[in-house]
C-alpha cells in the first residue's frame, strides 16, 4: 500500500482511481464494509483503490481540547487499511486552507484534479466541505457533470444501531470489551515500543513490558486478558492499563503487561497488545501487600484462560 501525504505529491502519479474519504478510526466493521465494496469496485474499473484521510482529524483540528481520544493511532490506521487490500492512502493536511474549501472547490481540486476519481464510495451521512455544506445528493449532481459514479454504503449496524467509532469509544470507556470488539470486527489492539519502568513490578513478583502509550490517551482502562506475538509466537498475558493509583505514578497512563511463560528481555521491541476479555477495574490499594495479592489473583486468572488453548487460533 503506498502512502501520499499531501494532493501536491499526488500529481506525479497516474490519474484516476475510486475511493472513500472519511476518519476511519479503528477500522471498525463498517468501515471494512465500505473498503471491501471499493475493492470491487477497484477491480471492475481496473484502477487503483484510494482512501483520503485527515491528519489531524478535523474535530481534533476545530475543537483539540474537546476531541475524543483515537481507537488507532497513525501507524496502527495505515496497517489495517493495508489489510484490508487498500491500494493507496491519501493523506491531507487538515489546515485553514482544507477547511476553508467549498464543496464544490473540494469536489475540483481534490476529487477530480487531485485523484482523478472515476467512483466515490462513501456512508450516505457523509458531510463535507466548508461548514460540512456538501452532502450526498451534491456529490451525485457533481458525478453526473463530472464523469464519476457516487454510491452510499449500506449502513452496517449492531444489535440494531449504526456501528461507529464513536460507539466503540463508548463501549470500552465503558467496560464493555465484548461490544467494541464485536463491532471492531476483531479484538481491539494497541501497540507501542518496550521502555524501562520504575523496576517496581519484579518486586511483586511479576515483571512487566511496559508499552510506550506517547501523547495516545488510551479509550479505556483496566486489567485485562491479553494476546502478543513475539518472534512469530503468540503468547497469553495479562495486562493493566492506568494510572497506577496505588504507586506514586506520573500522572499519565500506562500500559504494563506480564507474559505468562516469558523470561526473556523486551526492551526496544515494539508490541501489539490484544485485548481479548476484561477482568477488573483497575483500584487504589492501601499497601503493596494487597496489590500484590491482586496482581497474584489476576496472573492466575490468566494462567486459567490461557494456558492449555491453542493460542494462534482464538
Ligand atoms: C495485571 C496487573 C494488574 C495491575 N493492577 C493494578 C491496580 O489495580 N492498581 C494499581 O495501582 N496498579 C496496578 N498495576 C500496576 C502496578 O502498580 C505496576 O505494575 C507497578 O507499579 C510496577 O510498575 P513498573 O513496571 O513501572 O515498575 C497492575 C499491574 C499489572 C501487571
Ligand atoms: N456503520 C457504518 N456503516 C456504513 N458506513 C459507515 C459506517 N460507519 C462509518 N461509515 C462510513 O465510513 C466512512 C468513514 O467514516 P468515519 O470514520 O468518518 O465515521 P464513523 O465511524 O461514524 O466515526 P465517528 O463516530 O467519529 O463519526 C464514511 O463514509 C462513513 O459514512
Amino acid at each position: 500500500m503506498q502512502l501520499v501525504r499531501g494532493l501536491h505529491n499526488l500529481s506525479p502519479l497516474p490519474q484516476g482511481c475510486v475511493a472513500t474519504i472519511g476518519n476511519f478510526d479503528g477500522v471498525h466493521l463498517g468501515h471494512q464494509a465500505i473498503l471491501a465494496r471499493l475493492h470491487e469496485r477497484a477491480i471492475e474499473l481496473k484502477v487503483p483503490s484510494c482512501v483520503v484521510i485527515f491528519e489531524p482529524q478535523p474535530r481534533e483540528y476545530f475543537t483539540p481540547e474537546q476531541a475524543p481520544v483515537r481507537l488507532t493511532r497513525l501507524r496502527e490506521k495505515l496497517e489495517l487499511l493495508a489489510k484490508a487490500g487498500v491500494d493507496r492512502v491519501v493523506c491531507l493536511a487538515f489546515n485553514r486552507r482544507l477547511r476553508e474549501l467549498s464543496a464544490q472547490a473540494f469536489i475540483d481540486q481534490v476529487l477530480i484534479q487531485g485523484l482523478g476519481i472515476k467512483h466515490l464510495e462513501v456512508g450516505d451521512d457523509f458531510r463535507f466541505g466548508c461548514d460540512r455544506a456538501g452532502d450526498f445528493d451534491f456529490l451525485v449532481d457533481a458525478g453526473r457533470i463530472n464523469g464519476f459514479t457516487v454510491e452510499a454504503a449500506k449502513t452496517v449496524e449492531l444489535d440494531g444501531m449504526r456501528i461507529s467509532s464513536t460507539r466503540i469509544r463508548e463501549a470500552l470507556a465503558s467496560g464493555d470489551l465484548a461490544l467494541a470488539n464485536r463491532m471492531l470486527g476483531c479484538p481491539y489492539a494497541l501497540s507501542g515500543r518496550v521502555l524501562h519502568g520504575q523496576k517496581l513490578a519484579r518486586q511483586l513478583g511479576w515483571p512487566t513490558a511496559n508499552v510506550q502509550l506517547k501523547r495516545h490517551l488510551p479509550p479505556m482502562k483496566g486489567v485485562y486478558l491479553v494476546k502478543v506475538d513475539i518472534h512469530g509466537q503468540t503468547l497469553g498475558g495479562v495486562a493493566n492499563i492506568g494510572l497506577r493509583p496505588t504507586v506514586k505514578g506520573d500522572g499519565r497512563p500506562h500500559l504494563e503487561v506480564h507474559l505468562l511463560e516469558y523470561a526473556g528481555d523486551l526492551y526496544g521491541q515494539h508490541l501489539t497488545v490484544v485485548f481479548h476479555r476484561k477482568l477488573r477495574d483497575e483500584q487504589r490499594f492501601a499497601s503493596l501487600e494487597a496489590l500484590k495479592a491482586a496482581i497474584d489473583a489476576d496472573v492466575a486468572a490468566a494462567r486459567a484462560y490461557w494456558l492449555g488453548q491453542p493460542l494462534d487460533e482464538i
